[in-house]
């Protein structure tokens, strides 16, 4: 048997035959090299708001407007420029508007051609041409490349120009093309995206959000405690599916199920229908104000309640079967005295806001009713069996992961569990300790194993930790001491609301602490970052999402509406770019009619900006060290048909 070299050798003499070959290969990847970094664009928490974050993936956080700016500078209006920048993002409806207006719409397909065209040039030139070839859209390619390409050998390069500018308005294809080259744009500003978790719940359309990242062309994500839930509930954990459920209610998004996913809720809203007739519900009102006649939002309310309620049994029965988990503080049914509607909490009594628990036995207050049981099966069998979900969580699990190490950065939700001195807390994960990384990897191993582990019972064990990642205080994506939902329903006292972040909050201003979360993932270079999510930055109170001199950025996208008043914008998004980190603050987002008819752009502010000292290239990341092991393999490679190791394959 030959060895591995030689083994290795013959399969890549088999993808580069010949000499001439092998040393194209190397030349190019070469060049590659020397190119500048792609840009990569940071979006988090996103929750739903499928309009916002549709808008700042088409403006790229701020990254088109600024190539609008280093193109024409002031050569061109401001006005002009943005709407230039609105047509970039909505080509379709903006020329509709344009052309109510417009009195001459040759010379403003012209123009707009011309402008669009020197645009592209700039945004394909940081890519290699076969990048650029394999972004440009099959029907446009041919032109697009002969327009974009600087032709050397072409004498009088602008009647060549114009002529196939002219061609394509005389034979009234321009529209068809302007799009064409603004969705290029789009696509050529941002060269990975990067979403550190939260695409679900809160907003409206989190299914939409799903289908638009599944078309897009280089991405990873990066779970959130949200969805981890959903994937929990697709893989039929019934934990989560109750809390799905419920916080679709209590939002008055239970449109994502019905018409997203076609999740059949008529059990739900039957039972509930007939076990709180006469309930005003009253505390479990939605939290949007949705346009819903009184009778919609009334049947919604008591949908929330009877959801709410089989999740606080159905959690109930889980962390009985799972001692493990150490939830055993989260039961709260047993504590009620259901005569007079109190409850008693670390040695202090409270009065429940709602004393009305008619399918509550206070002798086996966990047990679901045979009415309750049914509803959770029926859904949990349509969440297992709706195809649509199955792919969106299977694009979840392909794409995604707890925490990525990206370019010398490290990007996780949540947090890295710490103890209260900031060194990493030990978690048991059925009956073994973990912390730091490898606390990370056992989690992510047990979320693939709830979909994909043969043996039951290591399936089922994956399917609960889904669960227990979604709220547990030892969770990374969670990171706080408890989900207080119960109390949050049924209690007036403040106090008993209150969550407790982990300490980790605490120490990212702390040198320490943040190198060592950095080393523990292998990054020890001054260029390194930690990039997080999930905790909304109050920045209304002054509070920075950039920490310790700017190694941590925590970056909630701020995108839920709920959220906004709290922090008072719309969240922060981040663009690495060859130059560095640019930080942008985004004010909220009107609606999609506002952008394209004002030109409203999401008003972004950009707060900091680190410049590295020398512009980044590709040979600066990882995909570079990857080229430059591929280069070192051809050279190899080369040489082995120089020194008549093994012979060319004419
Ligand atoms: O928005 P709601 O429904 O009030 O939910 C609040 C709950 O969401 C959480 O904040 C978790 O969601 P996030 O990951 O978006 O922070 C819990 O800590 C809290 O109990
Ligand atoms: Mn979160």
């Amino acid at each position: 048997m030959k060895d591995l070299e030689a083994r290795y050798l013959e399969r890549l003499s088999q993808l580069y035959p010949t000499i001439a070959k092998a040393s194209t290969e190397i030349i190019n990847l070469q060049a590659i090299l020397n190119l500048p970094k792609g840009t990569e664009h940071f979006l988090t928490d996103i929750h739903g708001e499928y309009e916002a974050f549709s808008h700042v993936l088409k403006n790229g956080s701020g990254a088109v407007r600024r190539k609008i700016d280093e193109v024409f500078g002031n050569t061109m209006s401001s006005k002009d420029k943005k709407t230039l920048a609105t047509l970039i993002y909505y080509p379709r409806e903006k020329m509709e508007l344009i052309k109510k207006k417009e009195e001459n719409m040759e010379d403003w397909y012209k123009i707009t051609l011309y402008r669009l065209i020197e645009i592209c040039k700039r945004t394909s030139s940081k890519y290699s041409r076969s990048k650029v070839r394999k972004a440009l859209p099959p029907e446009f390619a041919y032109v697009i490349e002969e327009l974009i390409t600087e032709k050397a050998d072409v004498l009088d390069k602008e009647s060549y120009y114009n002529s196939i500018v002219d061609t394509i308005i005389r034979i009234k294809r321009s529209e068809e093309f302007i799009v064409a080259l603004s969705e290029l744009i789009q696509r050529l500003t941002v060269d990975h995206l990067h979403i550190v978790g939260d695409i679900y719940d809160r907003g409206p359309g989190p299914h939409i959000i799903m289908d638009k990242l599944m078309g897009y062309h280089s991405m990873d994500i990066q779970w959130g405690n949200h969805d981890v839930l959903w994937m929990g509930a697709a893989a039929g954990q019934q934990g989560c599916v109750a809390n799905v459920v419920r916080i679709c209610a209590r939002y008055a998004n239970l449109e994502i199920l019905e018409d997203g996913y076609g999740i059949n809720l008529l059990p739900l809203a039957t039972f509930a229908l007939n076990t709180y007739r006469d309930d005003p519900c009253s505390c479990f009102e939605l939290k949007d104000d949705p346009d819903y006649d009184p009778s919609e939002t009334m049947l919604n309310m008591k949908m929330h309640k009877a959801i709410s309620i089989i999740q606080f049994k159905i959690e109930g029965q889980i962390i009985k079967k799972n001692p493990g988990f150490k939830l055993e503080h989260r039961n709260l049914l047993h504590l009620i005295d259901y005569e007079k509607g109190l409850i008693e909490l670390n040695g202090k009594t409270y009065e429940l806001l709602d004393k009305n628990f008619p399918t509550i036995d206070p002798k086996r207050p966990y047990a679901l009713t045979e009415a309750e049981e049914e509803v959770l099966d029926r859904l949990t069998q349509a969440f297992v069996n709706c195809e649509k979900l199955q792919s969106h969580m299977h694009f979840l699990l392909s794409k995604g992961g707890l925490y990525k190490v990206y370019n010398n950065n490290l990007l996780y939700h949540g947090c890295i569990p710490l103890n209260e001195d900031g060194s990493f807390k030990s978690v048991k994960i059925y009956g073994r300790s973990y912390k730091g990384k490898a606390l990370y990897e056992v989690l992510e191993s047990y979320v693939r194993k709830g979909f994909y582990a043969i043996d039951e019972k290591e399936r089922k064990r994956g399917k609960d930790m889904m669960w227990y990642i979604w709220l547990s205080e030892n969770s990374p994506l969670f990171g706080k001491d408890k989900m207080a939902t119960f109390e949050r329903y049924f209690l007036a006292e403040k106090e008993t609301h209150k969550e407790k972040k982990n300490p980790y909050y605490e120490f990212l201003e702390n040198d320490k602490v943040v190198d060592r979360i950095l080393k523990e993932f292998g990054l020890e270079h001054s260029f390194s970052h930690i990039i997080n999510g999930h905790m909304p930055v109050k920045s209304k109170n002054g509070e920075n999402p950039m920490k310790c001199g700017g190694k941590v950025f925590v970056i909630d996208g701020g995108f839920s509406r709920a959220y906004q008043k709290q922090t008072g914008i719309a969240g922060y998004t981040l663009i690495y770019n060859s130059y560095g980190m640019i930080l942008s603050a985004h004010e909220p987002f009107e609606s999609k009619e506002s952008a394209i008819e004002n030109e409203t752009d999401i008003h972004s502010d950009t707060i900091v900006t680190e410049i590295v000292s020398k512009r980044q290239s590709v040979l600066d990341t990882d995909v570079g060290k990857e080229l430059v092991e591929q280069i070192h393999d051809l050279e190899f490679l080369l040489e082995a048909y120089r020194s008549g190791r093994i012979a060319e394959r004419l």
